[in-house]
């Protein structure tokens, strides 16, 4: 896997002190929920690569096991609100994230927003225009053609968006392959997000910074806490401001103020906030 470069995935470049470790992280956490005065704290985080460990079939992604017990530990309690920011599509994320009762969805990289309740998901509609969805239909096609011959190149449809993933082919065959369908998205003036080992050609752009600002606002949440490991988390850590937490999860240049490893170190930041809010 290699890291695609923010350019075409993310707005920002790296910062200009490295990012500091969990133990930072953990500390800070402490200190900002020891404040109850700034509450509620949004708990914001990105699902594939973050929470779920990366693997080869999407379908099979899962929340660690330790992931999913803290969040349900997490809801509806005072003072903290959970969301998940993902690029998945609204169905699939709901289908694959155990998360409880209250919790936010944002779906589609922005394109899509739910919340889960007990009785199912409260869901808002989305309609494309029949332009757009003229769009889709011709991007669908055209993303065939690019995978077509090429081992390991697969399409996924979602509702406002086609994705060319190359993370099953070779380095050389998965390049160009890239190359074609983010030259596609240019052609047929679709949004690109080129994200790990996948391109995202949406008719209906969206981005994780301005869905999380929105959710932040409606929420009137002095602290939001974002983790995530793609560079289109870089849009969602670029919205967020210094009394913020950012981490992005794994290498790669960051605008993030926090780095740690991988998923079980996200689910350790997370019982460091159950702890401390019981
Ligand atoms: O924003 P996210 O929650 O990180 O979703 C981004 C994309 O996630 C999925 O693809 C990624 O995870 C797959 C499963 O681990 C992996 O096979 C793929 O290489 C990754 O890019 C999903 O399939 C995409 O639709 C999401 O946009």
């Amino acid at each position: 896997m290699t890291e695609p470069t923010p350019t075409t995935g993310g707005p920002a470049g790296p910062p200009d002190a490295a990012p500091q470790d969990a133990h930072a992280l953990a500390q800070r956490l402490e200190e900002v929920l020891a404040d109850a005065g700034r509450r509620p704290v949004l708990l914001a985080l990105d699902f594939d690569g973050t929470l779920s460990p990366l693997v080869d079939d999407p379908a099979s992604s899962a929340i660690l096991p330790a992931g999913v017990e803290v969040l349900a530990a997490l809801g509806g309690r005072d003072g903290i609100a959970l969301a998940l920011v993902s690029g998945r599509a609204m169905a699939d994320l709901h289908a694959l994230a155990a998360v409880p009762p209250g919790t936010y969805l944002v779906g589609s990289h922005g394109a899509e927003r739910a919340r889960v309740t007990t009785f199912g998901l409260e869901r808002d509609v989305v309609e494309l225009t029949s332009a757009q969805a003229d769009r889709l239909a011709s991007l669908g096609a055209r993303a065939a053609a690019v995978a077509r011959g090429r081992d390991g190149v697969w399409v996924e449809t979602k509702p406002t968006a086609v994705v060319v993933h190359t993370r099953l082919a070779e380095r050389d065959v998965a390049g160009p392959a890239e190359q074609e369908a983010l030259a596609l998205g240019a052609e047929l003036g679709a949004g690109t997000l080129h994200g790990k080992d996948v391109v995202e050609l949406t008719v209906l752009p969206a981005d994780k910074g301005s869905a999380l600002a929105a959710l932040r606002r409606e929420l009137g949440a002095p602290v939001v806490l974002y983790a995530g490991d793609d560079v289109t988390d870089e849009h969602a850590f670029a919205a967020l401001g210094p009394d913020d937490l950012t981490v992005k999860v794994g290498a790669g240049a960051t605008a993030a103020r926090y780095r740690v490893d991988g998923p079980q170190d996200v689910v350790a930041a997370l019982a460091v906030v159950e702890r401390a809010t019981r």
